[in-house]
């Protein structure tokens, strides 16, 4: 099975809630079921997840043994356990191409790699949408019996998750009545991330108790919003490639003018002018279409699928999806990104925006 959403939608808490349902119901009718999660944050291919596999199953690290030695180890260690193994490989999109492991695994019982009388399956989660894509034919066909889609949150939603926790984390009665339908409502328009609520509800905690106050109110959750976001928005900026800050400043400069949503061609267009203008190499449209779905993934900005008539089939429209004077502050620290901002803003007052 494969997990697919963007970030903080619940898709490891969900895994593990529904594990362990699972085990309990297996150990009332008497199935010997083993679940491993494993997080494959740290690994770059199949290898380093076997080695740490078989090091968590059995204690050995086999690092520098070549990889059919580790595989065989790794089918040994599970067939020790026996009955049913669900192996959780949480950010599998770390793997990047070399996914040998999502073929094995699903495969080893017609492979002859485990007994007939056990079962191993995968569960593999990711927030990457283009590793999926750019899977391997062979591991598409094995492993995608299952795919399940992990929507947004809504803002009902999240304050459900928020009031739940606050119950836990908060005395009762410090919270002001707007305080959780504000965290819920601005994450809801943002990424619909239950971990961003839960951020900006612990910072807004943080910030009363750090200045002394017996309440945590509106404003508190204001101030922690807008350093979350802007922290947020500066870590993602800075972590771009030029070309994402462009076809960014192109988004951003359509949206100063009231165009967008845009469609790629016309988002080109104006990513072609600021490009020239500061002299940057000038990319296909193709590529500059992956840079906008990219900084969709990123949450910086929104990619709404829309079906056209006849022609043509599906197409993408795109818009600012982070705060428009923050987004235009943080580009402008960049000197290059800055002098196109000039243009893009028409040397008028950041500012102004920023109101
Ligand atoms: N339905 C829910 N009820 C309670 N808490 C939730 C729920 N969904 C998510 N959370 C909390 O939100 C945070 C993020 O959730 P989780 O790690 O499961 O997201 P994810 O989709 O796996 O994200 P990522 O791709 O970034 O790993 C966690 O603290 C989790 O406990």
């Amino acid at each position: 099975m494969f997990l697919f959403g963007k970030t903080g939608q619940g898709k490891t808490a969900g895994v593990e809630f529904k594990l362990d349902d699972l085990v309990a119901a297996a150990n009332d009718a008497g199935l010997n079921i083993t679940t491993v999660q494993y997080n494959c944050a740290g690994d770059s291919s199949s290898y380093h997840v076997l080695i740490n596999l078989v090091e968590r199953l059995t204690g050995d690290n086999l690092n520098g043994h070549p990889i059919s030695k580790i595989t065989d180890e790794f089918f040994d260690a599970v067939t020790e356990i026996g009955g049913t193994v669900i192996i959780v490989l949480d950010e599998i999109d770390n793997i990047g191409t070399s996914d040998e492991i999502l073929y094995s695994i699903p495969r080893a019982k017609s492979n002859g790699n485990i007994p007939d009388d056990m079962h191993l399956s995968i569960i593999g989660i990711s927030n990457n949408f283009k590793f999926r894509d750019n899977l391997s034919p062979k591991v598409k066909d094995t492993l995608f019996d299952e795919e399940i889609h992990f929507a947004p949150y809504d803002a009902n939603q999240l304050r459900s998750i928020l009031e739940r926790r606050a119950d836990q984390a908060f005395k009762e009665s410090v919270l002001e009545d707007e305080v959780i339908p504000l965290c819920a409502a601005h994450a809801a328009q943002d990424k619909g991330s239950a971990r961003q609520a839960l951020r900006y509800l612990y910072k807004a905690g943080e910030l009363a108790a750090n200045t002394g106050s017996d309440m945590v109110t509106e404003h508190h959750v204001r101030t922690a919003q807008d350093r979350i976001d802007r922290k947020n928005i500066e870590k993602g900026i800075r972590e771009m490639t030029v070309q994402d800050q462009l076809t960014l400043t192109a988004v951003v400069a359509l949206e100063v003018e009231g165009k967008t949503p845009a469609k790629t061609t016309e988002l080109y267009a104006r990513y072609k002018d600021i490009a020239t203008e500061i002299d940057a190499n000038i990319r296909t449209q193709r590529s500059v279409r992956d840079h906008l779905l990219e900084l969709d993934l990123m949450g910086v900005i929104t990619a709404t699928k829309k079906q056209t008539g006849n022609r043509g089939g599906p197409h993408y429209v795109f818009e600012l999806a982070s705060d428009l004077g923050m987004t235009l502050d943080i580009l402008s620290e960049d000197s290059r990104i800055g002098d196109a901002i000039d243009v893009v803003t028409a040397n008028r007052s950041i500012q102004e925006y920023l109101d």
